[in-house]
């Protein structure tokens, strides 16, 4: 008998893709420097999160990725059966989330948009490039889960109070802010050479210039929105994070965010789910052996 087992342990498909998710919230929360975020530095505008709880948080949702995954193996087609089965697992999910975090609210947005995204890739892994993934993933969006809770939540009172468009209607049209800022961005950067880290900070502040972000609102109103919104560009404007009058500009909206208290969580999952997009488009092990 051997003590040791030396078979190499192969990995399916659900886990593979719930690897990728969870790295990609764990590259998410480390990024650093990001406005008034959670990162290596500190807490940002947060008094309730930390680096540890953040990473803790996104360790507890790779059996709901994987379940989600695994569901859409199962049904193997976009209709209502798989909707509900993984509005069923996200809200399981949010459930290991919550007691992971004693209560506190550190990835309710990244469980929807990278849940349909590990959902949509599942679907069809020929077809992984991002605008495939993503309109797959709006078209289990668009479904109506009829267990789904209403809650009114902070994203359903700023939708009454401003109009604004919040995470459903992201997933719903496709994740634009990923497939048209995010994304692009970040491989803009990387192929000016500008190194990875900056080549994210600039998806993420491509990311806020546009976004409706509800976090943002519902904590400090539309002064808040066009803080975030207009500082992001003026970072990019001013060559991005690898020029130095970027890093100065990020500095500032750093500080101005934090002042106001305005959390771009939104952004942030937003960032998760672009870094999970471009990793599934490269994955060789996803191109490869499934
Ligand atoms: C469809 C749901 C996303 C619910 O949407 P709704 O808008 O009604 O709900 P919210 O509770 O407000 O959560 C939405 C979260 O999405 C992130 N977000 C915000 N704006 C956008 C945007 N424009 N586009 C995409 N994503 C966006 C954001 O998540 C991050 O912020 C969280 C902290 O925010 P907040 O709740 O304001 O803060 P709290 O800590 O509670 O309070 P304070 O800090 O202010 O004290 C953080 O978690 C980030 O993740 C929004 O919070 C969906 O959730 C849903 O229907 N779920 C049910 C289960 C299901 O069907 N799952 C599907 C499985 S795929
Ligand atoms: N890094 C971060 N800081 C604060 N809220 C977040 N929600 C998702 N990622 C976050």
């Amino acid at each position: 008998m051997h003590a040791l087992n030396l078979q190499p342990k192969t990995i399916t498909l659900a886990e593979r893709l719930a690897d990728l998710a969870v790295d990609a919230l764990i590259d998410e929360a480390d990024l650093s420097p990001k406005p008034a975020l959670v990162d290596r530095r500190g807490n940002g505008a947060h008094t309730d999160l930390h680096l540890g709880l953040m990473h803790a948080s996104a360790l507890a949702l790779w059996p709901a990725f994987k379940e989600m995954a695994e569901a859409a193996l199962e049904f193997g087609e976009i209709g209502l059966p798989l909707r509900e089965a993984i509005g069923r697992i996200g809200r399981e999910g949010e459930q290991a989330m919550l007691a992971t975090t004693n209560g506190v609210n550190t990835h309710r947005g990244a469980i929807w948009a990278l849940g349909l995204l590990v959902t949509a890739a599942a679907l069809d892994t020929k077809s992984t490039n991002a605008g495939a993934v993503t309109l797959r993933a709006a078209r289990l969006a668009l479904l109506d889960d009829r267990y789904a809770p209403r809650p009114l939540s902070h994203g359903a009172q700023v939708a009454q109070r401003y109009g604004a468009r919040g995470a459903r209607e992201e997933a719903q049209l496709g994740f634009p802010s990923v497939v048209q800022r995010g994304l692009p961005q970040l491989k803009r950067s990387r192929a000016a050479g500008h190194g990875e880290q900056n080549a994210r900070l600039d998806g993420l502040l491509a990311i806020m210039t546009d976004l409706a972000d509800t976090c943002v609102l519902y904590r400090a109103g539309e002064q808040g929105l066009h803080a975030m919104q207009h500082g992001a560009q003026a970072v990019l404007d001013a060559g991005g994070s690898a020029s130095l009058t970027g890093r100065r500009r990020l500095h500032e909206l750093d500080q101005q965010l934090i002042a106001l208290n305005a959390s771009p969580g939104g952004a942030a999952d937003l960032l998760a789910a672009t870094l999970l997009l471009d990793r599934i488009e490269r994955d060789g092990i996803l191109q490869g052996a499934f």
